[in-house]
């Protein structure tokens, strides 16, 4: 569904050197991305301020002409077949509108299936669907310069899907939104992407929002492409470790081991202790943990994407 061969774009910027003189230097913006996302998927697409998500959506959506290399959505080329792409997919910018920003929503709506070219039996359909999932109709007669943040969102959400596209485009759609609009959206997005009708490319800083949504990350630092798998396969690339969590009747012995985990904290006269499961299963340390000391509650704790992030960006 989308494919890129070695994308890449550059931008010249005149750097101030001194009073009078201004130097150009070349940025690497995109240096070379290759991907292949087939149908139905839901990617995340992270990185770093500045490491060129932006830029490769903006590359993939027709609106910037790459420097060099290839890309393909729907099987189409985005700058040169732009018109009949923007038929097939369905883009939202956190920042920008695709809304009539005096006109009440339902008649931005109107306007889109117009433009669109929707027939009307498929549109009410669609429309239906959104008003439903994503509560629209307590301000569907709003003009959209008084909707909140969260309201507007769902608002565009509903504006990008309502001509039926294959790819949907996400560039940051939680950003700045309250925790229930941001439930909301990632709902919504989650039931999307179940549908299978729909591939999905999201970008975002909010980490939460990948864990809740995409099994597939792509991780961009510096223009180049330095992760692309699952979440777990980032874990397990980055030693990231389960650990187990257990509040204990009595003290831990001195000098007890638990095979294949490590004791990384003990706590509270040694009551409370957490290993590292590093070579084996959460089941098979609660059942050496439980036959050796009598236990009060314990937990797995998963390991934190933002923690194995924050590392992969500082690598
Ligand atoms: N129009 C432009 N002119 C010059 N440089 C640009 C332009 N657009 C982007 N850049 C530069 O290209 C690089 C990548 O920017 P891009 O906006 O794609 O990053 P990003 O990953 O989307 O960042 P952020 O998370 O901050 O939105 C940055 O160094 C940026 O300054």
């Amino acid at each position: 569904m989308i494919r890129t061969d070695n994308l890449t774009r550059n931008f010249t910027v005149r750097i101030k050197r001194g009073r009078f003189r201004r130097e150009k230097r070349t940025v690497e913006a995109v240096a070379g991305v290759s991907l292949d996302i087939g149908a139905g998927e839901m990617v995340g697409y992270i990185g770093p301020n500045g490491a060129g998500k932006s830029t490769t959506l903006k590359m993939l959506t027709g609106v910037l002409t790459p420097s060099s290399g290839e890309a393909r959505v729907c099987g189409l080329r985005p700058v040169p077949e732009r018109t009949k792409l923007a038929l097939r997919i369905g883009v939202v910018f956190g920042q920008r509108s695709q809304l009539w920003w005096d006109l009440p929503l339902h008649e931005s709506f109107a306007l889109l299936r117009h433009i669109y070219r929707v027939p009307a039996g498929e549109h009410a359909a669609r429309l239906r669907r959104c008003r439903e999932l994503l509560d629209l109709d307590d301000f569907l007669d709003t003009p959209v310069r008084q909707l909140s943040l969260g309201q507007r969102m769902r608002g565009e959400l509903t504006a990008a899907l309502l001509h039926g596209p294959r790819v949907l485009f996400l560039d940051e759609p939680t950003i700045g939104l309250d925790v229930v609009s941001k439930q909301a959206v990632r709902s919504f997005l989650a039931e999307l992407g179940a549908s299978g009708d729909v591939t999905l490319v999201l970008t975002t800083h909010d980490l939460a929002d990948i864990e809740r949504l995409c099994e597939r990350l792509v991780v961009i630092d510096h223009g180049r492409v330095v992760h692309d798998g699952t979440i777990e396969a980032l874990h397990a690339r980055y030693g990231s470790r389960r650990s187990l969590v257990a509040d204990l009747s009595s003290p831990l012995p001195e000098g007890f081991e638990l095979p294949g985990a490590t004791l990384v904290g003990v706590e509270a006269d040694r009551h409370r202790v957490t290993f590292a499961l590093d070579g084996v299963t959460a089941g098979a340390a609660v059942a050496q943990l439980v036959a050796a000391v009598p236990i009060r509650d314990l937990s797995v704790v998963e390991p934190d994407i933002e923690d194995v992030v924050a590392r992969l960006y500082t690598t």
